[in-house]
């Protein structure tokens, strides 16, 4: 596997050219595991950046909406090829960058390729419907346009998959794009945009802007020519966005947090709820919005369920995700450690019982880095902090149920919708769960987290601005639908 050993300084992507921020800054970017560890250097842009990109995502909008879908699948298909080509240097950027271990790392970006092969077959597929006219020598049917230019603004915690499931339908659909990445993962971005540009994507059609949220991001969200905007993260900036845009008529489209429960019932297969509940929980150190973060067992199972957890739980390998004996890495960066640690703060001040974990762990190596312990929390009463808000950390909160009545409406009792799971082999359980579970991902005997490119992707409630990604349904959100009558 290649080690790095030169700090690289990692530029904008603007108009098909590499180029410097206009402010002559740029910041590091480190290792989660080894704060110590530049990963690379990125660039601190100003506005001034972000209009030149907005003005080369406008001027080729022009020439690629007028490209044929399958011409414009072939680009992803070439993309998808350039990344497999990097897929390990990828992944282990990725690793270096936030923290997730390097088979998940590797999995995400062998993902990403798959999500680009998926929307290079939809340019090749129909956009539109014909419709019966009333007027029997009329043709009505419907077709679809490109928004235009489309500004995507990603997190941090799926550095590739996110912003690939965003610009792959994006591009594929005629749009150009204006790509600005969570400044934690910047140089995990830029490899990927480095394979736009070795795949030969005309100039302009992506163009890459890192810097803050509050400058770059806000800047995406206020201008004028930006004409559809895609975001991923925080609830509260989320919201901020949805409502700068509305205030100027772009359209929008937000995923956000969630509180994800699952449902173990007394016909459950144990093993297989504690192994999901484990996984769904803590991989990629809970920080996925599919994540487990409440664990409803009905009383009569709840002992044995919980001591089957805690032994498991035990065993978990804490440390820098690039050694393979490592199960679960760090928190991908010191802020996000101090959100996770005050959660766990929390909980214990407002009378949960801490089962196991809790501590930051600070032994050998371990003190460089944003490592805490798996965490487990008993007695957790419904509306305590931890069982209300997203923690986005390896935190688990065992909640005891007497009924599944009882379970779905606490489990129903947040502000968030996103994914729900059920563990149980009564078919009436489950189509109760169907019916009733307030979340967009509802998953049997599966865990909580486990998105599949090819299915609609999005939550209920607090947790999605109602849209959904991925899939089939992309189409919605980056076309416009244009209802045909002609009459020779
Ligand atoms: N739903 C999800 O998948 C994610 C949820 N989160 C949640 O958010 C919490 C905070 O994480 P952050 O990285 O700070 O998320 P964030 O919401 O601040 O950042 C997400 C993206 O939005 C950008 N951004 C920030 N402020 C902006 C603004 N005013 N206008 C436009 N764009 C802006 C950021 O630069 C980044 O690219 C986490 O603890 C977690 O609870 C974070 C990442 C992903
Ligand atoms: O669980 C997954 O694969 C996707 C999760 C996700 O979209 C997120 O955490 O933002």
């Amino acid at each position: 596997m290649s080690v790095e050993t030169m700090v690289k300084t990692y530029l904008n992507y603007i108009d098909g050219e590499w180029v410097s921020a206009s402010t002559n800054e740029v910041e590091p970017s480190i290792n989660p595991a080894k704060k110590y560890e530049i990963v690379g250097y990125v660039q601190k842009s100003s506005k001034k950046d972000l209009d030149k990109a907005v003005a080369a995502a406008k001027k080729a909008k022009q020439q690629w909406r007028k490209l044929s879908g399958p011409a414009r699948g072939e680009y992803l298909f070439k993309i998808a090829n350039a990344m497999e080509r990097r897929i390990d240097e990828i992944a282990e950027t990725m690793t270096r960058e936030m923290g997730k271990t390097f088979p998940e790392a590797k999995g995400e970006t062998a993902r990403g390729i798959a999500i680009l092969r998926y929307y290079a077959g939809e340019g090749m597929r129909k956009v539109g419907d014909v419709i019966p006219s009333t007027d029997s020598e009329g043709l009505m049917f419907t077709t679809r346009v490109p928004l235009g230019v489309v500004g995507v603004i990603t997190p941090w915690n799926f550095p590739v998959a996110i912003p690939i499931w965003k610009m792959a339908p994006a591009l594929v659909f005629g749009n150009t794009v204006v790509f600005k990445p969570a400044q934690e993962t910047a140089v995990t971005a830029a490899k990927v945009v480095e394979c736009m540009d070795e795949a030969g994507l005309p100039s302009g059609v992506v163009n890459m802007v890192t810097g803050s949220g509050s400058v770059i991001g806000q800047g995406i969200v206020d201008h004028p020519d930006i004409n559809g905007i895609t975001f991923t993260g925080s609830n509260q900036v989320g919201k901020q966005i949805g409502q700068g845009a509305l205030a100027r008529g772009a359209k929008y489209q937000l995923e956000m947090g969630g509180k994800n429960p699952v449902i173990v019932l007394e016909d459950a297969d144990l093993d297989l709820a504690v192994d999901a509940t484990i996984s769904g929980g803590l991989r990629s150190t809970g920080q996925k919005c599919t994540a487990t973060s409440r664990v409803f067992v009905q009383s009569t199972v709840y002992d044995q369920f919980k001591e089957n957890l805690l032994a498991k739980v035990k065993q978990i390998k804490v440390g820098d995700s690039m050694d393979p004996e490592t199960w679960m890495g760090p928190l991908a960066s010191e802020k996000q450690l101090q959100t996770v640690l005050s959660y766990i703060r929390k909980g214990i001040e407002e009378g949960a019982t801490l089962l196991y974990g809790g501590r930051r762990l600070e032994e050998r190596e371990l003190k460089n880095g944003f490592f805490v312990e798996p965490t487990v929390f008993e007695n957790v009463s419904p509306k305590m902090t931890i069982a209300q808000e997203e923690i986005f950390g390896p935190v688990l909160a065992l909640i005891k149920v007497d009924t599944l009545e009882e379970a779905l409406i606490l489990a129903n009792d947040v502000q968030y919708g996103l994914s729900a799971s059920i563990f149980t082999k009564d078919i009436g359980s489950m189509l109760s769960f169907i019916n009733e579970i307030e979340a967009g991902l509802v998953r049997i005997n599966a865990e909580s987290a486990g998105v599949e490119l090819q299915a609609p992707f999005g939550g209920m409630k607090q947790s999605s601005s109602h849209s959904r990604e991925q899939g089939q349904a992309a189409i919605e959100f980056f076309t416009a639908i244009k209802t045909v009558f002609v009459k020779a």
